[in-house]
């Protein structure tokens, strides 16, 4: 643990590693600039996007020796994938997610376009000057010495991969944004490891055509299950989507269920996994298979990071973090930019950055570590009284205004998201459990909702065409 008479640096200018280019890193990298630090974003790929560029490579269909191992390729993104949240929902305060000309521009493009629009976003702040691509971060650690700094030890995969092309650095402080859709969350099935058939994770899913003719068990019914199920059912034999209790079975699954009922079977719970092939489900009926998907969430994992153990994963709760961003003992040096899910993103990484800069910079303070500490244990105490599991600590919810709307005016002065986008937040989300199918291309806006979206539409174009190149020149200056 870090000693207690370690002196933090004076708050000013600070020298900032962030760790990742996605939308959480680039938004950190941002907000940071903006308050006057000198940034360096390390990013192991060779573009900025993270999930959202697109790798047809895939970490092959071996899930026991995969959920343990890390991942080599990052992205989990099928070539099909739709967003599920509307683009109106979706982009930077002062940086809509707005269409453009000769572009994918549907409310729910396809993941392509968000890729576009981040690179539109680099672009606009000039950020690419802080980001070195090609950079995979292998160790984090507190620098020796008595003033609270960061060794990051770095390789170059550009170069080569030895260890003597390590790089280490010094920083005052880091901010980790390396994602957590990556590492698959495997369950635990009786005879998993002796089955004869294909187990793959979602993580390694693109494309349809390999299950062609196949029976294929999907484990797991959330967005990325149904959605590989559908896709699947097109060319395979029969498809059986497990899901874990009929709670899941919304209106809109039931549908398409009736609709594919001779391709796709329901079924709650796999019970065993048999070494001849077949799969048993929870009522005792058999299957034999020749694949089963797995679609059952991902794992936070930070392979690189050593707080000798100040910061640990627990059942995926990463812990203790004061408001899911900073670690009380290593606050304000050590930050998370993006753990939370089920919010506005990158609307409220955004929010996360900004305060991060502003802490650093010695524009805000941060409560003392006790007041943090207790903080975040009567958060796990209101979290396990309300009976969420474990797992779903980060899970803040995105129907409940108060926590994001609240985060926004306590620590960085953030605009809470207006009415309008939480009613078309909720409109899409009805549609989606009413219409699986379609929800991505038909719906009906309230007039309210109408009217608020073309102005949004609007003032986004107009905004984009004014304070983008505005933006450029000060971040060049
Ligand atoms: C299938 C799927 C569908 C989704 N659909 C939606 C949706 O419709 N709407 C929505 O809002 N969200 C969706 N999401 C979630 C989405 O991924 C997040 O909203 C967002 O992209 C997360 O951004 P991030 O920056 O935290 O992580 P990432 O995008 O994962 O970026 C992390 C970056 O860190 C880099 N990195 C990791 N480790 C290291 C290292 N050691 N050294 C250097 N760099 C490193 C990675 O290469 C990557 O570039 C979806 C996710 C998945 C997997």
């Amino acid at each position: 643990m870090v000693s207690d008479d370690i002196k933090i640096k004076p708050l000013q200018r600070q020298k900032v590693c962030v760790i990742g280019a996605g939308m959480a890193g680039l938004a950190s990298a941002r907000e940071l600039r903006r308050e006057g630090h000198d940034v360096t974003v390390l990013e192991q790929s060779g573009d900025v996007g993270g999930q959202w560029r697109y790798d047809p490579r895939t970490d092959g269909d071996d899930p026991l020796g995969g959920a343990a191992a890390p991942v080599k390729v990052h992205s989990s993104m099928y070539a099909s994938l739709r967003l599920i949240s509307a683009r109106e929902n979706m982009g930077f305060t002062d940086f809509q997610f707005a269409p453009k000309d000769g572009r994918d521009g549907r409310r729910f493009p396809g993941h392509r376009e968000v890729y576009l629009y981040l690179k539109d976003f680099c672009a606009a702040f000039g950020l690419m000057a802080s980001v070195r691509l090609n950079t995979s971060v292998v160790r984090v650690a507190l620098a020796p010495g008595p003033t609270r700094r960061w060794t990051v030890r770095s390789v170059d995969l550009g170069k080569c991969h030895g260890a003597d092309e390590e790089e280490e650095e010094v920083f005052d402080a880091v901010v980790v944004a390396n994602g957590h859709y990556s590492q698959p969350r495997l369950p635990s099935i009786e005879g998993m490891e002796a089955w004869r058939g294909r187990q793959v994770r979602s993580h390694s899913y693109r494309v349809a055509e390999p299950f062609r003719g196949e029976v294929v068990v999907v484990v797991g019914c959330g967005e990325s299950g149904k959605d590989i199920a559908m896709e699947v059912r097109r060319v395979a034999k029969e498809v059986h989507l497990v899901a874990k209790s009929m709670e899941e079975v919304t209106q809109g699954l039931a549908k398409v269920l009736s609709k594919y009922s001779a391709s796709v079977h329901l079924q709650l719970h796999v019970e065993r996994l048999c070494e001849d092939g077949r799969v048993v489900f929870g009522d005792g009926s058999s299957v034999f298979a020749d694949t089963i998907i797995y679609c059952t969430g991902y794992n936070y994992t930070f392979p690189f990071l050593d707080t000798e153990g100040a910061v640990t994963v627990d059942d995926n709760r990463v812990g203790p973090l004061f408001e899911h961003v900073f670690p009380p003992s290593l606050a304000p040096s050590l930050s998370f930019i993006g753990i939370p899910i089920k919010v506005f993103a990158p609307w409220f990484f955004e929010a996360q950055a900004k305060w991060v800069a502003q802490v650093l910079s010695g524009k805000r303070t941060l409560p003392s570590e006790e007041e943090m500490m207790r903080s975040v244990e009567e958060y796990y105490h209101a979290r396990e009284m309300a009976g969420a599991p474990k797992k779903y600590t980060h899970d803040v919810s995105l129907f409940d205004t108060t926590y994001i709307d609240e985060f926004g005016s306590k620590y960085c002065d953030f605009p809470g998201v207006e009415k309008w986008r939480y009613e078309l937040l909720l409109s899409s989300f009805v549609n989606m459990l009413d219409n699986l199918e379609t929800f991505r291309d038909e719906y009906k806006d309230s007039d309210s909702i109408r009217n608020s979206v073309e102005e949004w539409h609007l003032s986004a174009q107009q905004a984009q065409a004014t304070a983008a190149p505005a933006a450029t020149k000060k971040q060049s200056q």
